[in-house]
């Protein structure tokens, strides 16, 4: 199978439970919750998506033939002087449109830790290492335990206690970035602070000015 690639970069993971770590941000063309075109995003299922995930045009992105040829390229982002601490995300769009057993081998072949970004409504293949599932209001979602559930805060219909019986290790709030994050921001955090297995997941990267 080929892969069809957005971008390939070198940051820190902003958000959840590896908020801080270093990590090579592998993103997938394409969604099946939204065409990732503005003129489509009000008819969409997935309406406040904030990432570009449309074309294979960014930094590093492209088109690769082969599971091996896609890990190389990630590897080859990862600083020479580390060997031991190697970790991918895989995100998108949705990844796991695309992400196969294949990949996830060639990547452990290469030393990598292997994180994926979805909104669940995908089944993962074998050898993810951390799955952190985004459900969406409106997409029905398939995968029921996983390692962080990460819900985008509020979304009218998918309320928190919907998820809590699934079987994830960490339940995470996320505000809802847009024209409101301030006072999304502060429902989540009065939200986790009356329900405690609610813990709060911030996007650092954005307010640091990483990618
Ligand atoms: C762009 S998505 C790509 C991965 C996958 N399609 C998904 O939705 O999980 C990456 C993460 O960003 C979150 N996200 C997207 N738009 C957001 C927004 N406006 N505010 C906060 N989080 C957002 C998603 O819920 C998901 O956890
Ligand atoms: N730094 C950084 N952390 C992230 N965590 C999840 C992201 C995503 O778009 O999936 C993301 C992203 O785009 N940048
Ligand atoms: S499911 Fe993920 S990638 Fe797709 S539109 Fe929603 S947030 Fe964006
Ligand atoms: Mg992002």
């Amino acid at each position: 199978m080929s892969y069809k690639v957005k971008e390939i970069f070198y940051t820190l993971q902003g958000e959840g439970m590896h908020a801080g770590r270093p990590a090579v941000f592998c993103r997938f063309t394409s969604c099946n919750l939204w065409t990732g075109r503005e003129s489509d995003r009000h008819r969409a299922i997935c309406k406040f998506c904030d990432t570009d995930f449309v074309g294979t045009d960014g930094p590093g992105g492209g088109k690769f033939a082969t599971a091996s040829d896609l890990a190389s390229a990630i590897a080859d982002k990862w600083p020479a002087s580390d060997t031991d601490h190697r970790m991918v995300v895989c995100t998108g769009g949705e990844p796991l449109l695309q992400l196969d057993e294949p990949l996830t081998a060639a990547l452990h072949e290469r030393g990598f830790y292997i994180a994926v970004e979805t909104n669940g409504t995908q089944t993962p293949p074998p050898g993810i290492d951390w799955l952190c599932v985004s459900p969406k209001q409106g997409a029905e979602l398939v995968v029921h335990a996983g390692d962080e559930l990460k819900l985008v805060f509020p979304q009218v219909g998918s309320d928190p206690h919907l998820y809590e019986s699934l079987a994830f290790k960490s339940f995470r709030l996320q505000p809802m970035d847009g024209e409101e994050v301030a006072a999304n921001t502060a429902s989540a955090v009065e939200y986790c602070m009356t329900h405690p297995k609610w813990q709060l997941s911030l996007q650092t990267h954005k307010f640091l000015g990483i990618p």
